[in-house]
């Protein structure tokens, strides 16, 4: 079985192929597809998302988190802090964003709300670079996400997580090697549309199928 690090590194290195036109598609499939699963988890009334902006070769999210607040959600974004632990500011279309002192992402400018923010989500869209259908999640590999996750889970209150990814980086069962501290996510969100993960979902036929 290929390492977590082996798996993050191969799909680094085929987002790099991507070009303009395809990350642009890419983001418009995502907004799409994530606005719809969002007003599902809102169940028709204004309700908080934990979302994050994409960078580099990453799935573009800036539409999907312009659709979530044009829809009249409340949009969260995450800020590093020490101990690889994450805050949250709440964005709007005219929120600054500065560099961040510990990824090479850019963050928002604002007040900073605690963890129990992201618990109160009514969603939680995840940044990874691969999910297998068993829900395993591999992220940039700063384990920021992974903390949060544990947190939730062990405060008891783990709204529904989603990870946005590429198509091809659904990988089947069984790929990605999970340690102890892998918390799972339920769903992916890709260009295509939403894919069940966990236990029960290998015969689903996956985004696109009638
Ligand atoms: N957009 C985004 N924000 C996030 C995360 C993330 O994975 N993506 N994080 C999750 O924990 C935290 C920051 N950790 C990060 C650690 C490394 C890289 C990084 O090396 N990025 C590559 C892009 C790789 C790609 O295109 O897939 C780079 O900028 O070269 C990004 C964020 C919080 N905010
Ligand atoms: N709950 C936790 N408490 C303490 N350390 C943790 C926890 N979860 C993960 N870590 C540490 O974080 C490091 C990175 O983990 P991993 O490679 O799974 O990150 P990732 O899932 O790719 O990143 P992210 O969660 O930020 O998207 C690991 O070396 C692990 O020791």
């Amino acid at each position: 079985m290929a390492s977590k690090e082996e798996i993050r590194s191969e799909h680094r290195r085929l987002r790099k192929t991507l070009s303009p036109t395809q990350l642009e598609d890419a983001g418009s499939g995502v907004a799409v597809h994530g606005a719809d699963w969002a007003a599902g988890r809102a169940g028709g009334a204004p309700a908080a998302f934990a979302v994050y902006l994409g960078v580099s070769f990453e799935p573009p999210t800036l539409l999907l988190m312009a659709a979530l607040h044009a829809a009249g959600h409340r949009v969260l974004l995450p800020v590093c802090e020490p101990s690889r632990q994450l805050s949250w500011v709440l964005w709007t279309p005219s929120t600054p964003f500065v560099s961040s002192s510990y990824a090479p992402i850019n963050e928002p400018v604002g007040e900073r709300l605690p963890s129990t923010a992201a618990a109160s989500a009514a969603g939680i869209f995840l940044p990874a670079t691969a999910v297998d259908r068993d829900g395993n999640r591999i992220g940039q590999g700063g384990g920021y996400y992974d903390r949060l996750l544990d947190f939730l889970d062990s405060s008891g209150v783990r709204p529904p997580t989603i990870a946005v990814v590429y198509d091809s980086e659904v990988l089947p069962a069984g790929t990605i090697p999970a340690e102890p501290f892998d918390r799972p996510v339920a769903e992916a969100l890709t260009p295509s549309g939403v894919v069940r993960l966990g236990p029960g979902s290998t015969a689903d036929p996956g985004p696109g199928a009638p």
